[in-house]
């Protein structure tokens, strides 16, 4: 029997979503999300697709992501589906920082290993999960091959011009100080998603695409190669995100240690995990926002508009990195779902041949769909990404070669 089955883990700072794919049949076997690991109502939600049956859930205190996996593996078991299976071909992880070395999916082995540990200060909430999950995937099947897949990975095409920071070069290079980007793995699959909606091909668009989740980042894509992104060394530069204050002038930090007195870690933790939606308004979910405006609450409003702000500036940036603007695509999950969001980012813009239709952005739906009136100049288009069906195609294409 040939292995065709591939179990993809995306490991985030608290949570761990993941699918079981089989690559030669086409389909979805079993999904689910670990929520808030670390804390005492964790949660697992799993859906055995395969099996057709209800989803499962189940909370409870989840240690870490290590135990996470080991949840996960023991609801893939009860539907006949366990990581034992002599079907299952490979276990592909995401991991956020590959630095400049990883362009392309990675075999996982001890060297490559060291290299994840040794970015951990420059991905502080995302590659310590990520190596757990790795380590504990291949404790429980040591013989499987445990593919890497990093989001950094289709930023490696950025010009030097966008990828560097104007700060002295032997520093800079002594210490790997350089724009690197994240959520690529997104940006790859929606770029292409999203010519294919126009029906034609990546090389022949160039594309911005605005990843808008918890984290939150732009890219400008000229003819499938990302040639600008808003994410930086870390995955804390560029947009306002749900608890990250995306741009600030660098010199905020000094002025916090010198006349606030507050330690690098403090600023630190300030402006990863209460800064963005968070510190603005108290809440980090464009759902409760919205609600809060609609019952009238400033701060909320504010929130929104600073972060809508920001997001118009980028895609007028990108629009002038590309000079030439085929589509705006909007994705992950404010972007998916949050229409105010896309109709306020491009109010305004009608000059840039950028508008949404108010029908078509309020229709909701789970395929990628254009949100811009009939003949316009770009399309605008909600375009829901797929990480962890990317990860499983690349993580088979490496090793399902047999
Ligand atoms: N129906 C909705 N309307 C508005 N925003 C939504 C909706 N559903 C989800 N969101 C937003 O999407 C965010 C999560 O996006 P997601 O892409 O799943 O993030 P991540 O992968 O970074 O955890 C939530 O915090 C919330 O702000
Ligand atoms: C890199 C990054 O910000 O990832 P996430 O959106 O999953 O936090
Ligand atoms: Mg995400």
């Amino acid at each position: 029997m040939t292995a065709t089955r591939v179990l993809v883990l995306n490991s985030g700072s608290s949570s761990v979503k993941y699918q079981l794919l089989d690559m030669r049949k086409g389909g979805r076997l079993a999904s689910g999300l670990v929520e808030r690991i670390g804390e005492r109502t964790s949660r697992l939600r799993h859906t055995p697709l395969a099996a057709g049956g209800d989803t499962r859930e189940w909370t409870g205190p989840i240690a870490d992501h290590g135990a996470a996996l080991k949840a996960v593996a023991e609801e893939l078991a009860r539907d006949g589906l366990g990581l034992d299976s002599p079907e299952l071909a490979a276990i592909g992880h995401r991991v956020v920082h590959g630095g400049k070395l990883f362009t392309e999916p990675t075999v996982v082995d001890d060297t490559v290993l060291a290299e994840i540990e040794r970015l951990i200060p420059v991905a502080p909430l995302h590659n310590p999960a990520n190596l757990t999950g790795i380590r504990t995937a291949r404790a429980l099947r040591p013989d499987l091959p445990q593919v890497a897949v990093f989001d950094t990975a289709f930023h490696t095409t950025m010009p030097e011009a966008a990828a560097r920071y104007a700060i002295d070069v032997e520093t800079a290079d002594a210490h790997r100080v350089r724009r690197y980007g994240f959520h690529g793995t997104s940006h790859a699959y929606v770029s292409r998603a999203t010519a294919k909606l126009l029906g034609r091909t990546p090389e022949e668009v160039n594309v911005i695409v605005l990843h808008l989740g918890n984290g939150a980042s732009a890219s400008a894509v000229e003819g499938g190669r990302c040639v600008d992104t808003s994410m930086g060394l870390t995955p804390l530069e560029g947009l306002v995100m749900g608890t990250r204050s995306g741009d600030v002038d660098p010199a905020v930090i000094f002025h916090l240690a010198r006349v606030g007195g507050m330690s690098i870690d403090e600023i630190d933790t300030l402006l990863n995990k209460k800064s963005g939606l968070v510190g603005l308004c108290g809440d980090n979910d464009m759902r409760e926002i919205r609600r809060r405006i609609d019952e009238g609450d400033v701060r909320a409003k504010l929130a929104f508009d600073i972060y809508i702000h920001r997001l118009k500036k980028y895609i007028g940036a990108y629009y002038a990195v590309l000079g030439r603007v085929d589509a705006v695509a909007f994705t992950a999950g404010v972007g998916e779902n949050a229409a105010e969001v896309r109709a306020a980012a491009v109010a305004g813009l009608e000059t840039l041949g950028l508008a949404v239709d108010g029908g078509l952005n309020a229709v909701r739906g789970d395929e990628p769909r254009l949100i811009s009136p009939a003949g316009a100049r770009v399309a605008v288009a909600v375009v829901p990404t797929d990480e962890e069906l990317e990860i499983a195609t690349q993580t088979y294409a490496l090793v399902g070669r047999n």
